[in-house]
Parts: structure tokens; sequence; C-alpha cells
């Protein structure tokens, strides 16, 4: 039987506890040897993650304030947990050398990633396992671009002499060893990089609920976990706002053909869900295999008679917004209008500068703008398939009274995304969920 990589997020590693209840679940399978821990998370639902209390204190410490207090709370957590669990390696030597760096001046990417840091030493004392810095593994280049084949190669090389380790996540160095981080959640995608680096057979990921859901649970109360889930569909909904898993943490065991397990550390028992390239289509239990969405986006809406005849409409639209330096999500498109739906992150204060450069690249008839809005995605092979799966999901919308302000159905044909105006945002997810899953 092949190794497994086990990662531990946050809330899975928020205290002494959930240390202790890690340890069992590791020992419950001699097959997981390669350990990627996040930074310790929220215990409750009011507390902080210890990422963001890093990142608050780099902020202080570079404006010149005092990120003593702040710092002070970071060490707390580690010393709790440490105490807690009698445990012996020297923690205070690390902290102190994070202290002294932050004041030093140290940057974001660098305080960030000494959680993570942080954590790994202690769970490796815990567990009796080796310590490899993930900054020995994983390569970004200059610009902080992922570099996926020179980690494959290095990381490889370098684990290939363990037999199991600790690999904190969420960062890893470029070639000048500067630390450099993923985005938020990149903890994910460390594991993803462990287990392809070491060939595992599974891929297991140990978070605060029973799998990948059928929607979000913070807005669907006791959504079904799915079962069975393809890679891609699982992108289209973490890229969507399923928060579960980070979007990228796909390609590294895709490529490999590795499945990922999503597990519940908390009901170790539960299967949770499964992801894999493909499955047999009659596990599928419903047409539809997932929800997701979220707010703070903006629609241009561009309408001009025989648009459809004019050549090169659409590369002028999308030249203005190359010029602004901004990525669309999606552009549903009809006879006569063209719409762009852009994320207001994107966007900035570039809205008016935007819609002049539009009127002058294109002439429309009419420019129309829908700000505060949000995008949701119903995802699922099995809708190919199926008739009638469009009429179903806007009577629910309609029955709901949510207005449907623009539809997407993607190429993929397995999506089809609609935006609703913020405010309706939940009622719509709940709708779309009742119909498919509950009625
Ligand atoms: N479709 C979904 N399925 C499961 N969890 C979801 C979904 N959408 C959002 N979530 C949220 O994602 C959280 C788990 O992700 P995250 O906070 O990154 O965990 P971790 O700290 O273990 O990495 C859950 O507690 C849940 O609130
Ligand atoms: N600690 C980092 C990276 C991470 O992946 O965390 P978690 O596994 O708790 O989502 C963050 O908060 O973004």
């Amino acid at each position: 039987m092949g190794n497994k990589v086990v990662k531990f997020g946050g809330s899975s590693l928020a205290d002494a506890g959930q240390f202790a209840k890690v340890r069992e679940i590791i020992r419950a399978d001699a097959a997981r040897l390669f350990v990627v821990p996040s930074a310790p998370g929220k215990r409750f639902a009011d507390d902080i993650k210890v990422t963001d209390m890093l990142y608050e204190s780099q902020r202080l410490a570079c404006a010149g304030e005092d990120f003593g207090p702040v710092f002070d709370r970071i060490c707390q957590r580690y010393r709790g947990i440490a105490r807690d669990l009698g445990l012996q390696c020297d923690l205070e030597g690390p902290l102190q050398k994070v202290r002294e760096d932050l004041a030093a001046g140290a940057d974001a990417d660098y305080a960030a990633s000494r959680g993570e840091f942080l954590n790994g030493i202690l769970l490796a004392d815990y567990l009796g396992y080796p310590f490899v810095d993930a900054a020995e593994l994983i390569v970004f280049d200059e610009a902080g671009n992922f570099l996926p084949e020179e980690t494959q190669k290095k990381a490889s090389a370098v684990l290939k002499d363990y037999t199991c380790a600790v690999v904190p996540g969420f960062y890893g160095a470029k070639r000048d060893g500067t630390v450099k981080t993923f985005s938020r959640g990149g903890s994910d995608i460390t594991g993803a990089i462990v287990a392809r680096a070491i060939d595992a057979a599974l891929y297991e990921n140990w978070t605060d609920v029973s799998g990948f859901l059928m929607a979000d649970p913070r807005i669907v109360k006791n959504p079904e976990t799915i079962d069975y889930i393809t890679y891609r569909e699982l992108r289209e909904l973490s890229y969507m706002g399923a928060s579960v898993l980070h979007e990228e943490a796909i390609f590294p065991v895709r490529l490999a053909g590795i499945p990922i397990n999503i597990k519940n550390t908390n009901a170790p028992d539960h299967p949770g869900t499964m992801i894999m390239d493909r499955f047999d289509e009659a596990a599928r239990k419903h047409t539809v295999t997932g929800i997701a969405g979220h707010k703070g986006f903006t629609v241009i809406t561009i309408e001009k008679e025989m648009m459809n005849t004019e050549r090169g409409f659409g590369r002028k639209v999308l030249s203005v917004l190359e010029k602004f330096d901004i990525s669309f999500e999606h552009m549903p498109s009809s006879i006569d209008t063209l719409s762009v739906v852009i994320a207001d992150a994107q966007l900035g204060d570039n809205l008016d500068a935007i819609l002049t450069s539009l009127h002058e690249a294109v002439s429309p008839d009419a420019l129309e703008v829908s700000d505060n809005m949000a995008l949701i995605a119903t995802v699922g092979h099995g809708m190919v398939r199926q008739r009638g799966v469009a009429a179903k999901l806007f009577d629910a919308l309609v029955g709901a009274g949510v207005n449907v302000r623009m539809i997407d159905q993607g190429s993929s044909e397995m999506n089809i995304i609609v935006g609703v105006e913020s405010d309706d945002f939940d009622l719509a997810v709940r709708a779309i969920y009742q119909a498919f899953v509950t009625a």
C-alpha cells in the first residue's frame, strides 16, 4: 500500500486538544507518513487566526508602531499548545527569532509563513517525525510565481531520503532564499505538492467539516456531503467560493492521478468526499453536484444594435480591460448586448475611466452598470444529460422572489452561473439547494 499525505487545516490544529485528535488520526493508519500542518486557526467563532495576527504584527512593525502586544498573543497560542502537550522542543528560540526579524523589517510573506513554520516544529516534536522546511522544497521565481516542475524535482529529491516528515504548509522560497507564501488557504497547495513529490497513493485533507458539502454550511442548514466529485467540478466550486479547498490545490495531484479525500478531524470515521478524475456515474445521487458563489461583482452591459455584425467588437471591449490591467470573470453575450462581469477587487476606482474608454472604443447605444452583485454557480457533470435543469433553476429563483440579473451557461456545460443582487445571495443559494436536493 502506498503512503498518504495528510494536511491538517488551522481549525484542526487550533489548540492542544485538536493536536491530540490529529496524532490519534495519524497513529490509526501506518500509511499516514507525510504531514502538512497549517498555522493555529480559530478555536471559536470570534477567535483570531495566528496568520491574521502575524500579518497585523508585520503591518504594525512596518509602520514603526508597537507590535509587541499582538506578537505576545501569538506567543501565548504556541506556548499554550506546547505546555498542554508537555513538549520539550525549543520554542522560545524560534519565537524570539521571529520577533527580531519583524523588528528588523521582515516582509508580510515571511511574517505570515512563520505561523505554519512554528506549528510544524511543535507537531514534528509531538509526532516524533523529522521537520523538513518547506523553503527547501517549494520554489518560486523572482517575480513570485510558483514553479511547479522545479518544485517537483527539488521536493522529490529531498523527500526520498525521508520515510516520514512534517512539512509546514503555505510557503516556499524564491531561488535566493526569500520566503514566499501562496495566497490565503494555500497550505492545501503544499499538501498537494508533497503528495505529488512522494507519489502518494492518497492526499487526505483534514478540516472541520465532513467533506465537501453541496452548499456552504453557513448558508444552507446541514447540507448533504458530496460523496464523489471530479477534479473539474471541484475546481469550479472552489473557484466560485467553496472555501474548503484552495482551487490551485488540485493541479499537482491531478497531474499525478492522486485522489484527494476531504475528511473531518472532529469526525474521523465519516468517509468524507473523494475527489478524482472520474468515477462511476451511477454513484451520483443528484443531478447537481454542488452550489457555490460569492458577493462582490460588478456587471457592465454594453448595448449596441447590430453588434454581432461588427468585426472585432469583443476584442475592442477586452482591450479596454487590458489597458486597465483588469481580468474579467465572465462575458455572456446575445445579439445586441455583451456583458462583462468583473470582481470589485479588480475594478478598484477605475469604473468611470473604464466607461469613458468603452464609449470611445465601441460607441455603444447604452452602457448599463449593475454593482453590488453576487454570482452563484450550480455545478455538475450530470447536468448536461438532463433536460430542464435550467428551467428548474430559474423556477426556483423566481419562486423565491429573486431577481436574476445575468445568466451564463458556461462553455464547460457543467456549470450554470447566475448573477443576483448581493442582498438576495443567501436566499438564492437556499432556493437552488432546495429545488435540486431536498425537493
Ligand atoms: N461547500 C462547502 N463544503 C464544505 N465547507 C464549506 C463549503 N463552502 C464553504 N465551506 C466552509 O469551509 C470551511 C473549511 O475550510 P477552511 O476554513 O479553509 O478549513 P481549514 O482551516 O481546515 O483549512 C468550513 O468550515 C465551511 O464553513
Ligand atoms: N494559515 C494560512 C494558510 C492556510 O491554508 O490555512 P488553513 O488551512 O487554516 O485554511 C491562512 O490562514 O490562509
